[in-house]
């Protein structure tokens, strides 16, 4: 065996026994096939670094994955995920590939990441289930084609949670839920993320941190719900979550 493909082998065991799940032969494929059009567009627009090896399958794919390892665990089960701020496809290809019963929608303000995005849907075979929308999260949040409309809404390396809040909170349905992803958490951010969600009708259902395998650090989610549905006024109009963000 090449060292490559063994160390590609490695990774990928070590990723799969962490996350109590492992890809069908279709599914390993596609991620293959996903890292192999990262390279390739890399190439022509600066997507991502994390592409090579153990950046591709911990910081990538596993780190994609890991919060959703109740989820993982019922394949079976369908459901409408928004991908906020998507950027090169994660989580949100990851998860598309993982959980084959799931739609997808891929939302992302750059046209340049957007029009990746449509590719990598196509070529992989996603694209019955991905929908991919250039957009800013405070239009799309307004639009009554998006809003309200999800069972997952999840956003990785947007903004601080406070605003992403503001971002995914208008975008679940009764029962759905936001996972935002974050490096480190602390106590005061964790007071702020509360007095925003309470402007907008929502609460923190748990935090999980979770420690990625390959020493790639740790991973903290914090899953939101909605107590009642989130006020019309919210999300405000483009670049005011960021500029007055909720919850000082
Ligand atoms: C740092 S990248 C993260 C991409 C990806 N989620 C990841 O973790 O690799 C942030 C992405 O969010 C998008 N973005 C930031 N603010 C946004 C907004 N208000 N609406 C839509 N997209 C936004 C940017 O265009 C960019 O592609």
């Amino acid at each position: 065996m090449s060292t490559d493909k063994k160390n590609r082998t490695v990774s990928h065991l070590m990723i799969w026994n962490e996350l109590k799940w492992a890809p069908s032969e279709k599914q390993l494929a596609q991620f293959i096939h996903l890292q192999e059009l990262l390279k390739e567009w890399n190439k022509k627009i600066n997507l991502t670094r994390l592409v090579d090896g153990d950046d591709f399958w911990t910081a990538q794919v596993c780190d994609s994955l890991l919060p959703l390892y109740e989820e993982l665990q019922h394949p079976e089960v369908s459901h409408k995920y928004i991908d906020i701020g998507s950027g090169c496809g994660f989580p949100g290809i990851a998860i598309a590939i993982a959980m084959p019963n799931s739609d997808i929608t891929l939302l992302d303000s750059s046209s340049k990441k957007t029009t990746f995005l449509k590719e990598v849907s196509k070529e992989i075979g996603l694209d019955s289930r991905i929908k991919v929308v250039t957009e800013r999260a405070e239009e799309a949040g307004r639009n009554p084609i998006f809003r309200s409309n999800f069972d997952y809404a999840i956003a990785r390396a947007v903004a601080s949670a406070n605003v992403v809040a503001e971002y995914l909170v208008p975008f679940l349905n009764s029962t759905g839920q936001a996972l935002i992803f974050k490096g480190s958490w602390s106590e005061a951010e964790q007071q702020i993320l509360k007095k925003a969600l309470a402007e907008l009708n929502a609460e923190i259902q748990r935090t999980h941190e979770f420690i990625l395998p390959n020493n790639r650090g740790i991973r903290n989610i914090i899953r939101i719900s909605s107590i009642n549905k989130c006020p019309h006024q919210y999300p405000r109009s483009i670049g005011k979550p960021k500029k007055q963000p909720l919850g000082y």
